[in-house]
């Protein structure tokens, strides 16, 4: 099957992000793509609070989520809508970073909100806190379709390897990393992080992400690494979106997760142990 990641470089305006996704969207379905996925905060990369409540909205009224469903219903495909920053009723005021799963009829068939929060000083001038602005999720997500299971995640998520240990264990065999990496631990980390959760989980990774120069964020405007990937559950990277935006288009042989963890078992090798 033929997958289409759509690198995006969202601004802090929703109807500026949906018009480019929708058109995007429509050019992956023309390149043959079934299965087409977006990165984290599709609809809105901000971190000025007072102009996130003035533009985001609850799931119910959000534009990006009810468009973009509709379209993948009028392309007949599958989309993971990387993630979306939406209010949140009851609670704290808080947004979620929700990812949705939808059905080529449009509906929703899975949503995962981001576990892992983060909240980390990458430099003296680069700091992020998103649990200011987030409620973290507690729910991990697999999600069935006539494909493949789909294990859900985003972003920071990456870096906690268990996570991705109980989706593959609970059947995935696509894990999906929508992501708006910032450009200097992309640089380092990403590849090799995105190749580890695909090597020792035999599963494909599906990396769509945000790439460029976003809104102003602690003074200066925000960088994302880009290089939106597919990899192979033996870990080849079949795709590397680079930095422009637009959209990556991959083949995936899905017979190659069992031939994966055919030659190394290690999913089912797994041992209670003692200590330290
Ligand atoms: O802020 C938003 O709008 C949505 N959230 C994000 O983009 C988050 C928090 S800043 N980014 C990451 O998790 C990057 C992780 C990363 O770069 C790493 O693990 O090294």
């Amino acid at each position: 099957m033929k997958i289409g990641l759509l690198q995006l470089c969202s601004s802090d305006q929703p109807d500026e992000n949906l018009a480019v996704t929708t058109d995007l969207l429509r050019k992956a379905a023309e390149g043959g793509a079934s299965f087409i996925l977006t990165p984290e905060v599709t609809n809105c990369v901000s971190s000025d609070r007072a102009h996130q409540d003035r533009v985001i909205r609850t799931e119910t009224e959000d534009a990006t989520l009810s468009t973009l469903a509709s379209e993948a219903r009028a392309l007949g495909i599958w989309l993971l809508i990387g993630s979306l920053a939406l209010k949140t009723e009851g609670g704290d005021g808080r947004y979620a970073n929700r990812s949705f799963l939808i059905a080529p009829d449009g509906r929703i068939a899975a949503r995962y909100d981001k576990i892992h929060m983060f909240d980390v000083n990458v430099s003296e001038t680069e700091q992020y806190r998103e649990s200011a602005g987030f409620r973290p999720g507690a729910r991990a997500v697999v999600a069935a379709t006539p494909f493949a299971r789909i294990g859900l995640s985003v972003c920071y998520d990456l870096r906690f390897p268990h996570l991705y240990r109980r989706l593959a264990q609970a059947g995935a065999e696509i894990l999906t990393v929508p992501a708006a990496f910032n450009d200097t631990t992309g640089a380092a980390h990403w590849e090799s992080l995105l190749r580890a959760r695909a090597i020792e989980n035999g599963a494909f990774v599906l990396a769509p992400a945000q790439s460029g120069s976003h809104a102003v964020h602690n003074g200066r405007p925000r960088r994302t690494w880009g290089h939106s990937m597919v990899v192979a559950p033996w870990g080849e990277v079949l795709a590397d979106g680079g930095t422009d935006v637009g959209v990556i288009l991959a083949d995936i042989d899905l017979a190659e997760v069992a031939r994966a963890r055919q030659r190394i078992p290690s999913l089912t090798h797994d041992r209670d142990f003692e200590g330290p």
